[in-house]
């Protein structure tokens, strides 16, 4: 567990970058600092392995005040990841990562044993091992990146920002992988986002932090949605956080599944028609995976997959209320497709399930006047 107590940084120019941070970061668990430009966060994060010392007050990890650990100690035992990587460019990417395994006291050739397993774990190809940080895209940086704070096994990490530099398609795949890694190895880990999209996704735990160093609000990702601590939390958590807030509900628990008839390629219009009353059937392929859905009133000869109309999202069974109900408004059946992990299809779930649904999840979650 990673604890401020009562820290405040002033800086020189008397700045007053944070002021009086209380809060604690759960063992295993990912607690974000998120907040406008200039609100503290890199502060506090780089207070925490004492790049930058706090004017008073305490952090501690783990019980144990970090101005009682020894430096190189205390930079062992967190690791560190930056935006933009800051990969050593004379160094390949195994020998980048190994270096942290080394710092650790870790023989030359085991280090890059590690370093090796752990390109894998980050989702790059081990074919990238030699190449150099230059030959790399910005999102293959920063697995590079993250991979060498791993490779010493820190208890802890910190991260800045570690998917920002890099386009929208590819951050949200180094988050799924990100989230995918953490629930193997577990870190005590605070991240810094100015993106309240990143951090309702990835925090296990989000602090709100103002202009000011002064933290509005400390809670998880749902109640931030639905118990917003004032106007300028509200207000950075987003317009249409009622709509995102459905993102946590699980739907599993809430909704029944129905059968879905469905019809492969190559059906005729008549025999589509026998399966279904409805005017769109859906078409699966030969492993059962829902392909598109066909209007029988405009169908004249056998299916074919110029005839699918696509505009259906599919949820997954283990999927949230959010995924399920867009699955249903994008479907022009208007019901809700579910699939398996395989990506099967399981059975469909009509619009005015999930809008019950959603009144009960509201009146339970969000406990508006209770
Ligand atoms: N070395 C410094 N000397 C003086 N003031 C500083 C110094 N470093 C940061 N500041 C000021 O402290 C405040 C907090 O800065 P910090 O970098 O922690 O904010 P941040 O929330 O991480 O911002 P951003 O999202 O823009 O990176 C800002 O007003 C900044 O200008």
């Amino acid at each position: 567990m990673i604890t401020f107590k009562n820290v405040t940084k002033r800086y020189d120019n008397s700045t007053i970058a944070v002021d009086n941070l209380s809060l604690e970061a759960p063992k295993g668990k990912i607690t974000i600092f998120v907040g406008p430009s200039g609100c503290g966060k890199t502060t506090s994060l780089r207070m925490i392995n004492r790049l930058i010392t706090p004017s008073s007050g305490t952090i501690m990890l783990d019980g144990q005040p970090t101005e009682a650990i020894d430096l190189a100690r205390l930079r062992r035992k967190i690791g560190y990841v930056i935006q933009h990587a800051g990969l050593f460019p004379h160094l390949t990417v195994v020998q980048n990562i190994a270096t942290t395994a080394r710092l650790i006291g870790i023989a030359k050739k085991q280090a890059l044993g590690i370093a090796s397993e752990l390109i894998e774990r980050v989702g790059l190809d081990r074919t990238f091992a030699n190449r150099y940080p230059w030959q790399l895209s910005g999102g293959q940086q920063q697995r590079v990146g993250v991979a060498r704070a791993l490779a010493s096994d820190p208890e802890f990490m910190l991260m800045d920002e570690p998917f920002s530099a890099v386009d929208p398609v590819v951050r949200h795949q180094l988050q799924e992988e990100f989230l995918r890694l953490q629930r193997d190895i577990g870190k005590t880990i605070i991240m810094v986002t100015h993106d309240i999209d990143e951090a309702l996704k990835l925090g296990d735990q989000v602090a709100v932090l103002r202009t000011g160093g002064i933290l509005a609000q400390i809670a998880s990702p749902q109640e931030l949605l639905s118990k917003p601590a004032d106007a300028f939390v509200a207000d950075f958590v987003g317009r249409d956080r009622g709509y995102r807030y459905l993102g946590f509900v699980d739907a599993t628990s809430s909704l029944a599944v129905a059968a879905e008839p469905a019809a492969p390629l190559g059906t005729e219009p008549s025999t589509a028609r026998a399966l279904t009353r409805d005017r769109w059937i859906l078409v699966t392929n030969a492993a059962a995976q829902p392909m598109g859905w066909v209007d029988l009133d405009q169908q004249t000869g056998p299916i074919r997959e110029s005839d699918l109309n696509l505009s259906g999202t599919l949820a997954s069974q283990s999927g949230n209320l959010r995924q399920v109900l867009d699955a249903a408004l994008s479907a022009p059946s208007g019901r809700g497709v579910i699939v398996g992990t395989s990506g099967a299809l399981l059975g469909s779930v009509r619009l005015a399930e999930i809008v019950t649904a959603i009144e009960s999840a509201k009146a339970v979650g969000m406990g508006a006047r209770s």
